[in-house]
């Protein structure tokens, strides 16, 4: 099976990683292409043995899966280019806001998936999630699940519940980043004794959400002492308001992920 990426940025190389390490589909399968930046492709095809070509007719003529990995700015140019090569294979696009719609006007009625996986896919950790439009074959519905599945969680939602999933999960990974920056700046005295318990603390209470049959809440509580140190600590984040914040950076970036929908809609008269 051939399977191409137009684009080959963070998320694609992220997906090329996750696949290749996953090894549910063979490595000659994997094509990848982009806008001009040679070195880049050379870069990708070196370090994870795939094939590359700037040919979109044979790239694509007898290709399976095309997943679309562009910055939502160049969808209209890919789509565009790729139009007169799709032709019943099955299309994922991964970018943030751009509606099944937007991709049908420019494309015409054809498979379409449209998917929210996240970096962490490199390492075979993504939380995907995943919808169709209704010209999906139902082999096409299943190789689309696989390939997500190949490379974490999938969970198929509703289109509309998309933006929701891009501003929690598709975006999530750096909320975490950012957090640990803070964890790694309060700890600098440590130096880089710090970052080995900063690692170990999110990934013990991750399997702890994971594991338990107690709600977060339940779980944070039971670390809070009355009168000790994580009391302390999390009096100083509700002064902040960190709560509130955090519901805001996801509404924030959810709401994002619509105004861009609605930018294409409007300039493409959707
Ligand atoms: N990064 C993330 O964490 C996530 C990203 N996404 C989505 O994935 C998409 C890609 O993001 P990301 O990988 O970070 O972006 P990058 O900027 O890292 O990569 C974009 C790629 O698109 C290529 N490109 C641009 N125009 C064209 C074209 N007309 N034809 C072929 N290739 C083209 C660029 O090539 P060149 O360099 O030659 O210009 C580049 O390789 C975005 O739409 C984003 O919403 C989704 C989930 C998570
Ligand atoms: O920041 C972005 O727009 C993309 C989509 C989700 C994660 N990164």
């Amino acid at each position: 099976m051939k399977m191409v990426f137009i684009g080959a940025g963070s998320m694609a190389e992220a997906m090329i990683k996750g696949i290749k390490n996953a090894e549910a589909f063979s490595q000659d399968e994997l094509w990848v292409t982009n806008r001009n930046d040679k070195e880049r492709l050379q870069l990708l095809t070196e370090k994870y043995d795939v094939k590359s070509s700037y040919d979109l007719s044979s790239l694509l003529t007898d290709a399976e899966v095309i997943i679309l990995a562009v910055k939502p700015k160049d969808a209209s140019d890919a789509l565009q280019a790729i139009r007169p090569y799709v032709k019943g294979q099955l299309l994922i696009s991964v970018l943030a806001g751009l509606s099944i719609g937007f991709i049908e006007s420019i494309i015409g009625k054809a498979p379409i998936a449209r998917a929210m996986p996240n970096t962490s896919a490199m390492i075979g950790q993504s939380a995907t999630g995943l919808s169709f439009n209704d010209q999906i074959l139902r082999s096409q519905h299943t190789l689309a699940t696989s390939i997500f599945s190949a490379i974490g969680s999938v969970t198929h939602v509703e289109e509309s519940r998309l933006d929701l999933v891009t501003g929690l999960s598709g975006s999530g990974p750096a909320y975490i980043y950012y957090i640990v920056e803070a964890m790694e700046k309060a700890a600098s005295e440590l130096g880089e004794d710090a970052m080995p318990f900063i690692i170990q603390t999110l990934k013990g209470a991750a399997h702890m959400l994971e594991s338990s049959d107690q709600s977060p809440e339940e779980l944070r509580k039971a670390i809070t002492s009355e009168g000790g140190t994580t009391e302390a600590g999390i009096a100083q984040l509700e002064s902040h308001h960190v709560k509130d914040a955090f519901a805001e950076c996801i509404k924030e970036a959810t709401d994002h992920s619509g105004r861009l929908r609605r930018q294409f809609e409007q300039a493409h008269n959707i």
